[in-house]
């Protein structure tokens, strides 16, 4: 049996439609491929982004804000989005395991992330979240919102940035260790957790947004999974993405990537993370990381699609 944790990217999940039915459609057939895993043998842990989820829920709370029922704060979002996204999948992969007729139960757990408040990422904030905004919208938005920070995204649009502190502990680690050894299909850390800070003995939330390609990595690395899979909407890893001369890798040594990461070859706040994580699971743990398209999830399980980074 192979521990496998699976990272979802909150882009792959929310690609045009905003609405619940249509990120719920795409759980739903992401989930359908899934089960192969768990038909397998293998357990799987299930991890999401949620980054166009909390900076929608965001815009939601700042339109809706009244003394008498005031907007939430960011963290605040964190674990709504959790819940929110957890339960598409929670619904969506208990009814495709009982389809399949595999009694398995299924189990979202809301994930506090211990971050270091002195992380430099609170004062260079760099996660995009929300929807992606051409220029002249740009222009409203600093008028309406001076302080808020936006930065182009992979040649998408525009979109506001948040901090984003690196995981240090997953509070919730040895109730999710106790879950994984019971057999059960997890949900966890989504939206890379919560961001909490130890301050006079108690977790106090921040205003920010982990990378939840990096918690994933640790959360991989804590269960000692066998592999990590970062399923985004892209075909996998590629040089010189977005240029007529882009090459998609198939098969890299993490020790190249870490070369073109010097490069700056990679996109932050979109591939970076996700090609930074693979690279740290793959040399702590030796084991592979893959990086693919949500679509393909049943042509990477094969091995046919995405990019699969190895200890070489
Ligand atoms: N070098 C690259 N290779 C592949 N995709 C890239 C690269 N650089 C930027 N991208 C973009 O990054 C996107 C994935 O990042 P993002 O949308 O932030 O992920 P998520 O699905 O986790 O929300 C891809 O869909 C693609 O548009
Ligand atoms: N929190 C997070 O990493 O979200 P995305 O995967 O949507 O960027």
């Amino acid at each position: 049996m192979a521990k496998i944790v699976v990272a979802l990217g909150g882009n792959a999940i929310l690609s045009k439609d905003a609405s619940a039915e249509a990120q719920r459609k795409a759980v739903e057939s992401t989930v359908e491929q899934l089960v192969s895993f768990i038909e397998n043998g293998d357990q799987l842990i299930i991890t999401h982004g949620n980054g166009p989820q909390v900076g929608n829920l965001l815009l939601q709370q700042i339109a809706a804000d009244t003394p008498a029922n005031p907007a939430m704060p960011l963290d605040t979002c964190g674990a709504m989005t959790q819940g929110s996204i957890g339960y598409w999948f929670q619904n969506a992969m208990k009814e495709e395991l009982s389809k399949r007729g595999i009694n398995k139960d299924v189990m979202t757990i809301i994930t506090q992330t211990i971050v270091d408040g002195n992380d430099p990422a609170f004062s260079n904030p760099s996660k995009p979240i929300g929807p992606f905004y051409d220029e002249a919208e740009v222009v409203d938005i600093k008028a309406d919102h001076p302080d808020w920070i936006m930065m182009e995204d992979a040649g998408r649009g525009y979109r506001r940035v948040v901090p984003s502190p690196k995981p240090v502990e997953i509070n919730e680690y040895s109730a999710i260790k106790t879950v994984v050894d019971a057999g059960i299909v997890p949900i966890v850390s989504g939206g890379g957790g919560i961001p909490v800070v130890r301050e006079n003995g108690k977790l106090v939330g921040k205003e920010a947004v982990i990378d939840k390609d990096f918690s994933a990595a640790k959360i991989a690395e804590l269960i000692g999974a066998d592999k990590l899979i970062i399923l985004t909407s892209a075909g996998g890893v590629f040089y010189n993405f977005g240029k007529p001369d882009a090459v998609q890798l198939h098969d890299v040594a993490a020790s190249e990537l870490e070369e073109h990461i010097a490069q700056n070859e990679f996109a932050k706040g979109s591939m970076l993370p996700k090609v930074q994580a693979a690279v740290n699971f793959v040399n702590q743990t030796g084991n592979p990381a893959v990086i693919g398209d949500l679509k393909d999830v049943k042509e990477i399980i094969k091995g046919t699609e995405g990019t699969v980074i190895r200890a070489k």
